[in-house]
């Protein structure tokens, strides 16, 4: 066995690679392959650390200078290598379309691709004579283009669809009148459908069954009758094995559903999202709704993003499927090119119901997509009651501001109304860019429960504390928890007082879990930007890093500012300097994959 090499062993020091990365480079090095193709190895498993499905071999450059250059072009190195190959060749690294993989990822991305490929041609099978009249029903005649009934239009004729689009652009609504449409058809064959609606958190979960159950009753009742979906995790849809990455349903087991929705598509990664379509039996249809304007999944890959990228943010139909279409909605659509194998697949709806286009937070939104920084600073002005900007913010003032908006949560739960300290709490929310630093969630976080000790509302600040607000970051099958469930600590007055986590399930009923069951967990006074996805608050107050904490920088884009601003349903406060607003608005997420280009008109079959 070879000792560490010199190089590696600094690299790992200085935390340029990960422990993992360094075993990698080093496996390379004991099977005789080069340092240069050892290290290439660990800058591909180190970016896919950072989210990054592969790395494009001609932008590698010498990402380790000055401890370490490459002695070769990197496709030079990966010719002479026998642990990287091409696709067919079956090594540790793959080489593909000149993007460099780990196999896995290599394998998530291709499977996912075939699958979603495959679904792409596939159309449900009724036309559009029976779709037509159910639509009229659903659908009020509209003077502009109502692409919520374009979107219901053609996700009833094909076996695929995406339906994306901002905040309150009704893609809940669509979906439901969506599913009502497809439950009369399969009622008029008697063969009732069996529905499965899933989304990334417990959270997102329940917020999707809630919409659900709201947009449902604004149907007319005989499309309601019939019409049942359960709503659940992905997770627990695909049934997590405990201790293990792979789930009971998958192609050998496959789900036993006619149609699956994804809602929050963009929160799901690569490696999920490629199960996911894995343990679909061939037949099911598939929905996806999201927005691709969204922060991208916390681990590897930006799926939704990536499908949706040649439509530039609008529906693209090509000529065939438009004139289709356009019959059915009595509409004139227009018609592109082609684009993509899936540009038939996918709609984006445009208009904001839930806040007015117009308004602060809807305003504010658009002009952080457009990244325009004059204009974004404007809406600040433009709309007092609905933003503010504080630009020079203070730990003290968050903290106090944070603890003034917990006092009626504190209240609610000293009356043992735990199913309204659960709303108080959902009214406000404190959102940090970052984990680390002065305006990180660990410190604010421990902040705020220093201060609220002191005001003698927790009695402690460590552990399952009565009172502590808390956010779940690990999944948990058998408890039946998962990673992003909000809990509240306190006891059960109904059990001799006993200390339990409580936590709000789809249909608002409290399921308590004594805290030793409960894996990791977070305060929650704080939250990430990241794992708000998928929630929303009446008043959103986000912090940026300091001015001086130039180390954070590079984090921040536009897609983490549009993902807090468009948590806020109200109010939206900004606490941040313009250096670091700056950064948000200059940078832009960028996650490297093939799945854009594998999905792509002229795109071969996968190997
Ligand atoms: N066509 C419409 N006309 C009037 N109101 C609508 C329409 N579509 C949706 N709404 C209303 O707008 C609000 C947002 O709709 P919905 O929840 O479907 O949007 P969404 O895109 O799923 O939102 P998000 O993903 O941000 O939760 C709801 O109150 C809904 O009733």
């Amino acid at each position: 066995m070879l000792v560490q090499h010199p190089i590696i062993a600094t690299l790992l020091e200085q935390g340029v690679i990960s422990s993992l990365d360094s075993a990698l480079a080093r496996n390379f090095l004991e099977a005789g392959e080069s340092l240069d193709a050892g290290l290439l190895a660990a800058w591909v498993s180190h970016q896919v650390s950072r989210q990054q499905t592969c790395v494009i071999l001609q932008e590698i450059g010498q990402p380790f200078a000055p401890l370490f250059s490459f002695s070769q072009m990197p496709d030079r190195i990966c010719e002479q290598s026998h642990w990287i190959g091409l696709p067919a060749q079956t090594r540790p690294l793959v080489l593909d379309n000149g993007r460099l993989y780990l196999r896995r990822y290599w394998q998530y991305e291709q499977s996912l691709s075939n699958a979603i490929r495959i679904r792409a041609g596939q159309v449900t099978g009724w036309s559009a004579e029976q779709i037509k009249p159910l639509l009229d029903e659903l659908f009020a005649p509209s003077v502009e283009l109502d692409w919520q009934k374009i979107a219901v239009a053609s996700a009833a004729l094909n076996k695929f669809s995406i339906i994306t689009g901002g905040p309150g652009t009704g893609k809940t609504t669509t979906v439901t009148r969506l599913l009502a449409l497809l439950s009369r058809l399969a009622g008029t064959v008697n063969r009732p459908l069996n529905i499965a609606l899933a989304a990334p958190t417990g959270k997102a979960a329940a917020r999707l069954s809630e919409s659900i159950a709201g947009a449902l009753e604004k149907l007319p009742a005989d499309f309601r009758a019939g019409l049942h979906a359960k709503t659940t995790t992905i997770h627990r849809l695909l049934g997590s094995i405990p201790g293990r990455t792979g789930f009971n349903h998958h192609s050998d087991n496959p789900l036993n559903i006619d149609l699956l929705v994804v809602d929050e598509a963009s929160m799901v990664d690569l490696p999920l999202m490629s199960k996911l379509f894995e343990a679909l039996p061939a037949e099911a249809q598939v929905i996806l709704l999201g927005d691709q304007q969204q922060l991208a999944s916390v681990e590897v890959g930006s799926v939704l993003a990536d499908l949706c990228a040649f439509s530039e943010g609008e529906t693209r139909f090509n000529a065939d499927f438009a004139a289709q279409i356009s019959a059915i909605c009595a509409v004139e659509l227009p018609a592109f090119g082609t684009l993509s194998r899936i540009q038939n697949n996918l709609v984006v709806l445009q208009k904001s119901h839930r806040f007015d286009a117009a308004g602060g937070v809807g305003r504010l939104a658009r002009q952080v997509l457009a990244q325009d920084l004059p204009a974004s600073l404007a809406c600040f002005e433009d709309f007092p009651q609905q933003l503010s900007w504080d630009s020079n913010p203070t730990t003290e003032q968050l903290v106090s501001q944070c603890c003034t908006s917990l006092q009626g949560y504190f209240d609610a739960l000293a009356q043992d109304d735990i199913c309204r300290a659960f709303r108080v709490l959902s009214a406000n929310q404190l959102l940090c860019a970052t984990r680390r630093g002065r305006f990180g969630t660990e410190a604010l976080n421990q902040a705020i429960e220093q201060r609220l000790m002191q005001q003698g509302l927790i009695g402690r600040t460590d552990g399952f504390y009565p009172g502590r607000a808390l956010m779940v970051t690990q999944n948990d099958h058998s408890v039946g928890v998962y990673n992003g469930d909000i809990g509240i600590v306190w006891p059960d007055a109904t059990d001799q007082g006993l200390l339990k986590v409580w936590f709000m399930d789809a249909g608002n009923q409290l399921r308590g879990i004594l805290p030793g069951r409960i894996p990791a967990v977070e305060s929650l006074y704080a939250m990430t930007v990241h794992k708000s996805q998928g929630s929303e608050f009446d008043h959103v107050l986000m912090v940026l890093p300091g001015a001086d904490e130039q180390t954070l920088f590079k984090g921040l884009n536009r897609e983490m500012l549009y993902t807090g601003v468009t948590r806020a349903k109200q109010r939206f406060s900004l606490f941040a300097a313009k250096a670091p607003l700056g950064m948000c608005l200059e940078q832009q997420c960028a996650r490297t994959s093939g799945l854009s280009d594998r999905l792509a008109a002229d795109s071969e079959t996968g190997n």
